[in-house]
C-alpha cells in the first residue's frame, strides 16, 4: 500500500493570436516550483498571488519551432512536451508496471491548453500518445521469461451526463450512448459494455484513437452537439500475467481531458450553447464540490462527498482519493482578460494538492480475477431477468412479446460477454488485429483516393476533430442529402437543416461543380441560390444547411481540396495556406453582416419558423398540464442585441415561464426541438406518476442559468469634450420593457497635457479637435443598478470599448431586492495612446452598449405580475399580441388576424435603450 498526494503540475501557455493582436497582458510568472498571478485591477504595490507546486511549467515564451513543427526550449525556463512527459508520464508508467492504477486529469478553462498537455497537437505529441508509445516499448524492451503482457484500450465521453463508447458505434443496430455507470466491491465505478479492444502495439492505439475522434465528430454533427466540449476519458488496462505463478498484475492508466467550463460567460450566449455549459459545469462543479471535501477532509474538517451526483466524478472516484497514483495538470491561460477563471484554475489545484490516494499493487490469483469477472456477469444476468420479470403486470401481450425478445436479445449479449473473457487472449487479440488490420488498409486506401481525387473534409473548432469525415469525388455526380433519402446519397450528410436532396456535386472533365437542390448551400461564405450551379476550386469552404449566428459549433462545414489544382498553385510558387474553422466561420458571418439576405428573407425564414413552432409550443403547455409542471412556454422573438451579439438577425426563440417562481429561461430554437422530443417521449411511456430525474427532466431548467437582463446604451459625446458624464439610465429588455436602471460615470483624462491644463480638461471646455495626438484615459466606472426584477440574486455587466475584440465583465454581484451594488470604483480603465480621427468620432457619434447579466434565484419574492400560464406566443414589445395576431408584410399568418407587423416590432426594438432619467 503506498499513501501519497495527487501530484499537482500547472502550466501556462502562449498568447494566442488574437491575444497577440490585442496587445494582452501577461498576468503569469513563474519562478522554480512557484507560479505567480497577478491581478490586472491591482492597485500599485499589492504583490501578486503566490502559489505552489510540484511542477510549475512555463510554456509561455523561450522556445523555438523546429522544422517539424515542434517546439523545443530556447531558454532553461520553457518546458516542452518532452519535459512534462518526463516528469509526469513517465512516473506514471513505472507506477503501472508496478501494478498500480494510475491517472491523469487535465482541467482548465476553454482554450487553456488541457488537450495540448494531454493528447498534443501534431509533431507535439501529449502525455497520452507518448504513455502508449512508451508502454510498447519497454513491454518490447524487457520481456519477461513466463510473463504475458495483455493491453487493453477503451475511449469514452462524457457529454450532458450521457456516456457514449467512442470505439463502437453501434451494438445489434443501437448506437452506443447513454451506457450506464456500474459500481463493482472491490473494482469500483465501471462503465458497462464498453468496447474495450486489445492492443498489440502502438499503432493500434493510434488507430483506435483515430477511429475515436472520428465517431466524436459523427457524433457532434449528428446531435448537433458539440463534442469538443465533452469529457474524453481514455483507459489503458495493463495486465502482466505470470503464468507459472498463477498470478496476474493489473494496472488501469487513466487519461482524462476535462472539458473547459465557462465558455458561455466570454461569448454572452443564450439558449442551447448556455445549456450545454451548463451540463459541463454541473460535471466540473460537482468535481470541484468533490475535491473541496477532500480537501476539508484532508484538513480534518467533517465533508460530504457524492461521488455518485454525476458520471465524470464516479468514473474519477479511484483517481481521487481512491485505490490510484493520480497526476493533475492544471492549464492556465496567460491575459489578463481571463484573470478570474486563472485565479479559480489555481484555487481548484491548490485544494487538489492536499488529497491523499491510497494506492494498492492489484495483484490477484489470475484464476480468481476470471472466477470474479464471470460470477459479476452472472449477477448482473440474474438481475435483469427479476427486473424483467416483475414488470410484466399490466402489459399487454404485444409489449409482453417485445420485451420477452429484448430479454433474450440482452441474455445473448451477455453470454457473448462471458465467452469474451473466457476467449483466450491470442484468440482475441488475432480479432482485434483482424479489425486493426481492415482499418489499416481502409486508411491506405483513403489516403490514396485523398492524393488521386477531389474531395471534402470536415472542419472543427476542435482541432483534434478536423479532417475526420472524408467525402471522395470520382468521376460522376454525387447526391447530397440526408439519410431518409432513397436510395441513400452518395454524400451522406446529417443534422436538421440537411434537405433529402440537399445538393449534387458533379465531377467531370471540366471540373467540379456544386449545384443547389432543396437545401441551403453556402461556398465561401456566400449562400447560393436554388437550383444555381457553381465550379467548385482548390481550399473553397462550403456549408451544407443553414448557419446559426454565432452558434458554437457549425456542422457540416467543409474544405474542397483538388490535388491537381494544388499541384499546380505549388508549381506557381504560391504558399500553401492552412484554412481554419474560425477563417470559415468568420467568413460566413462577415457576408451575413454585410446584408446578404436581407430583412425580407430574414422576415420571411421567421415566419416559417414560428408556424412550425406554435403547434409544438401548444403541445408542450399541454404536456405540462398533464404533468402538472407549473410552467408555460410560448415563442418569441429576440434580437441579436438582446443574443450578446453584435449584430445579426432577429431569432425565434421560445420563453419557458416557471411559475412556481417566476423564473424565466430563453431557448433556442434546437433547444426547445430536443426538449419537446423528450417531453413527447416520457408523454407516451407516462404511467400515471412523474418519476424524472431533475437532470432528465426536459421542463426543468436550472435557476442559475444566465440570463440577459437588459441593454443600457451611453452616450460617448460628453468625453469627447473632456467631461465627466454621470447618469442613471434606463435598462430596457428585449421587449423594449423598462426593467430597472444603471448609474454609470464615465471620466475623461488627457494624459499629456500640462499640468495648468489639466483642470480645463475636467471642467470639460476642451474642443473635441484638441484631442488628437494626445493621450487620454477614459475610466468606465458602473456604480449600481436599482429596481431590477427582484427574481435576480447576482447581476453583473458586460461590454466592449472601442475596438476591444472580447468584453469586459464585471463580477457577479449580489443582488437584494432588485438592487446591486459594486464595490469598487474605477473599475476599467482604457488608455488611448495619441487620439486617432477614428477614435474622435467613435466618442463623438457612438454609444456604449452595456450588458446586464442575471442568474435567478430558486425561491423569490414575487413581483406583481399577471398569474396566467403564457400562451404559445409572445411578439413582446407590443404586449397585447399573445395569443392575438400578428401578420407579417401583411400576410396573415394561420388563426390569427394582423394587428402588428414582424417589422414594427423590429422597429420597436430599435433603439430602445438608453434616455437619462431620475429615479428616486
Ligand atoms: N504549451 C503550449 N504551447 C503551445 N501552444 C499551446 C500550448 N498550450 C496550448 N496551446 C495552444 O492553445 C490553443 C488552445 O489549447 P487547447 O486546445 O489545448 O485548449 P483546451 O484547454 O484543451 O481547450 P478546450 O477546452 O476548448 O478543449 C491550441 O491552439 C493549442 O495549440
Amino acid at each position: 500500500m503506498s499513501t501519497e498526494n495527487i501530484k499537482v503540475a500547472v502550466r501556462v501557455r502562449p498568447f494566442s493570436q488574437r491575444e497577440k493582436d490585442s496587445n494582452a497582458q501577461r498576468i503569469i510568472d513563474m519562478d522554480g516550483v512557484t507560479t505567480y498571478i497577478k491581478d490586472p485591477a491591482a492597485r500599485p504595490g499589492e504583490e501578486p498571488k503566490k502559489f505552489i507546486f510540484d511542477h510549475s511549467y512555463w510554456s509561455h515564451d523561450g522556445f523555438k519551432e523546429e522544422k517539424d513543427g515542434y517546439f523545443s526550449p530556447a531558454t532553461a525556463k520553457y518546458s516542452d512536451q518532452t519535459k512534462v512527459f518526463n516528469d509526469l508520464g513517465r512516473g506514471m508508467l513505472t507506477n503501472a508496471w508496478e501494478g498500480y492504477n494510475c491517472s491523469i486529469f487535465a482541467y482548465g478553462q476553454t482554450g487553456s491548453g488541457k488537450s495540448y498537455s494531454i493528447m498534443g497537437y501534431g509533431a507535439n505529441k501529449g502525455i497520452v500518445p507518448r504513455v502508449c508509445e512508451m508502454l510498447f516499448q519497454q513491454i518490447k524492451e524487457n520481456p519477461k521469461e513466463g510473463v504475458e503482457y495483455r493491453v487493453k484500450f477503451s475511449m469514452l465521453e462524457i457529454y450532458n451526463e450521457q456516456v457514449r463508447d467512442l470505439l463502437t458505434k453501434k451494438v445489434k443496430g443501437k448506437a452506443k450512448e447513454g451506457l450506464k455507470v456500474r459500481e463493482h466491491a472491490t473494482k469500483g465505478f465501471y462503465v458497462e459494455h464498453l468496447t474495450d479492444v486489445p492492443v498489440g502495439n502502438y499503432r493500434d492505439i493510434e488507430l483506435r484513437m483515430d477511429d475515436g475522434n472520428r465517431n466524436r465528430t459523427l457524433a457532434a454533427t449528428k446531435m448537433n452537439d458539440h463534442s469538443s466540449r465533452a469529457h474524453t476519458i481514455v483507459t489503458v488496462n495493463f495486465e502482466q500475467i505470470y503464468k507459472k505463478e498463477n498470478t496476474t498484475k493489473q494496472a488501469c492508466i487513466n487519461l482524462v481531458d476535462l472539458a473547459g467550463s465557462e465558455r458561455s460567460k466570454q461569448t454572452g450566449a443564450v439558449g442551447e450553447r448556455l445549456d450545454e455549459s451548463k451540463n459541463i459545469n454541473k460535471s466540473l462543479s460537482e468535481l470541484g464540490n468533490i475535491i473541496k471535501g477532500l480537501h476539508d477532509k484532508a484538513s480534518g474538517k467533517r465533508a460530504q462527498l457524492n461521488f455518485r451526483n454525476s458520471k465524470l466524478t464516479m468514473l474519477l472516484k479511484n483517481s481521487l482519493g481512491g485505490n490510484c497514483k493520480t497526476v493533475m495538470v492544471a492549464a492556465l491561460s496567460p491575459a489578463a482578460e481571463n484573470f478570474e477563471q486563472t485565479l479559480s484554475t489555481l484555487r481548484y489545484a491548490d485544494r487538489a494538492k492536499s488529497i491523499k490516494n491510497v494506492a494498492k499493487v492489484n495483484e490477484s490469483e489470475t484464476d480468481k480475477l476470471i472466477r470474479e469477472l464471470i460470477a459479476e456477469k452472472e449477477k448482473l444476468l440474474a438481475e435483469l431477468k427479476d427486473a424483467k420479470a416483475n414488470v410484466t403486470v399490466g402489459y399487454t401481450e404485444e409489449d409482453i412479446k417485445r420485451m420477452k425478445q429484448e430479454q433474450e436479445a440482452e441474455i445473448e449479449r451477455y453470454k457473448e460477454e462471458i465467452a469474451g473473457i473466457t476467449l483466450s487472449w491470442e484468440k482475441r487479440l488475432e480479432e482485434a488485429r483482424k479489425e486493426t488490420e481492415e482499418k489499416l488498409r481502409e486508411e491506405q486506401r483513403e489516403e490514396n483516393a485523398k492524393k488521386r481525387f477531389p474531395h471534402f473534409y470536415n472542419l472543427n473548432e476542435d482541432p483534434l476533430l478536423v479532417a475526420k469525415i472524408i467525402h471522395i469525388i470520382k468521376a460522376g455526380s454525387h447526391r447530397i442529402g440526408n439519410n431518409g433519402a432513397k436510395p441513400q446519397p452518395e454524400i451522406p450528410l446529417y443534422g436538421r437543416s440537411i434537405a433529402r436532396e440537399h445538393g449534387v456535386v458533379c465531377n467531370t472533365r471540366n471540373g467540379v461543380t456544386i449545384k443547389s437542390l432543396k437545401g441551403k448551400i453556402r461556398v465561401n461564405g456566400v449562400e447560393m441560390n436554388a437550383g444555381q450551379e457553381i465550379q467548385l476550386h482548390h481550399q473553397d469552404r462550403i456549408l451544407f444547411g443553414e448557419y446559426t449566428m454565432g452558434a458554437t459549433m457549425v456542422p457540416n462545414l467543409f474544405v474542397f481540396h483538388h490535388p491537381k489544382e494544388e499541384e499546380e498553385l505549388i508549381n506557381q510558387g504560391k504558399k500553401h495556406t492552412e484554412i481554419s474553422y474560425d477563417f470559415a466561420v468568420e467568413e460566413i458571418e462577415n457576408n451575413i453582416d454585410s446584408g446578404e439576405g436581407g430583412d425580407e428573407d430574414n422576415l420571411a425564414l421567421l415566419k416559417d419558423e414560428i408556424i412550425h413552432l406554435l403547434p409544438l409550443v401548444e403541445d408542450a403547455n399541454a404536456m405540462a398540464a398533464e404533468f402538472n409542471k407549473s410552467v408555460g412556454f410560448e415563442v418569441t422573438l429576440i434580437p441579436a442585441m438582446f443574443r450578446g451579439k453584435e449584430s445579426g438577425p432577429t431569432e425565434v426563440y421560445v420563453k419557458m415561464h416557471n411559475m412556481e417562481n417566476d423564473n424565466e429561461f430563453y431557448w433556442g430554437k434546437n433547444k426547445f426541438l430536443d426538449r419537446q422530443c423528450s417531453m413527447q417521449r416520457i408523454y407516451e411511456e407516462f404511467e400515471g406518476t412523474y418519476n424524472v430525474e431533475k437532470d432528465d427532466d426536459p421542463f426543468y431548467e436550472p435557476p442559475d442559468t444566465e440570463n440577459l437582463i437588459g441593454l443600457v446604451s451611453v452616450p460617448l459625446v460628453a468625453l469627447a469634450h473632456g467631461r465627466t458624464y454621470d447618469e442613471k439610465l434606463t435598462i430596457r429588455n428585449y421587449e423594449a420593457n423598462t426593467v430597472g436602471y444603471l448609474a454609470v460615470e464615465l471620466t475623461a483624462e488627457a494624459g499629456d497635457v500640462k499640468e495648468e491644463e489639466k483642470g480645463q480638461v475636467k471642467e470639460g471646455n476642451i474642443d473635441p479637435k484638441e484631442m488628437i495626438g494626445k493621450d487620454i484615459a477614459i475610466r468606465i466606472n458602473i456604480k449600481k443598478a436599482q429596481n431590477l426584477p427582484v427574481k435576480y440574486n447576482k447581476v453583473w455587466c458586460k461590454y466592449k470599448f472601442f475596438k476591444m475584440k472580447r468584453p469586459t465583465t464585471t463580477n457577479p454581484t449580489e443582488c437584494v431586492a432588485g438592487l446591486f451594488d459594486l464595490k469598487y470604483k474605477k473599475r476599467h480603465k482604457y488608455e488611448a495612446q495619441q487620439v486617432t480621427h477614428e477614435f474622435l468620432s467613435y466618442l463623438q457619434d457612438k454609444t456604449l452598449m452595456i450588458e446586464v447579466w442575471g442568474s435567478q434565484s430558486e425561491t423569490v419574492m414575487r413581483q406583481a405580475r399577471p398569474r396566467t400560464a403564457p400562451g404559445p406566443l409572445n411578439m413582446g414589445a407590443t404586449g397585447s399580441l399573445r395569443r392575438a395576431s400578428f401578420s407579417i408584410d401583411g400576410t396573415q399568418t394561420d388563426g390569427f388576424a394582423g394587428r402588428s407587423t414582424l417589422k414594427e416590432r423590429a422597429a420597436n426594438l430599435g433603439g430602445a435603450t438608453g434616455e437619462a432619467c431620475t429615479v428616486q
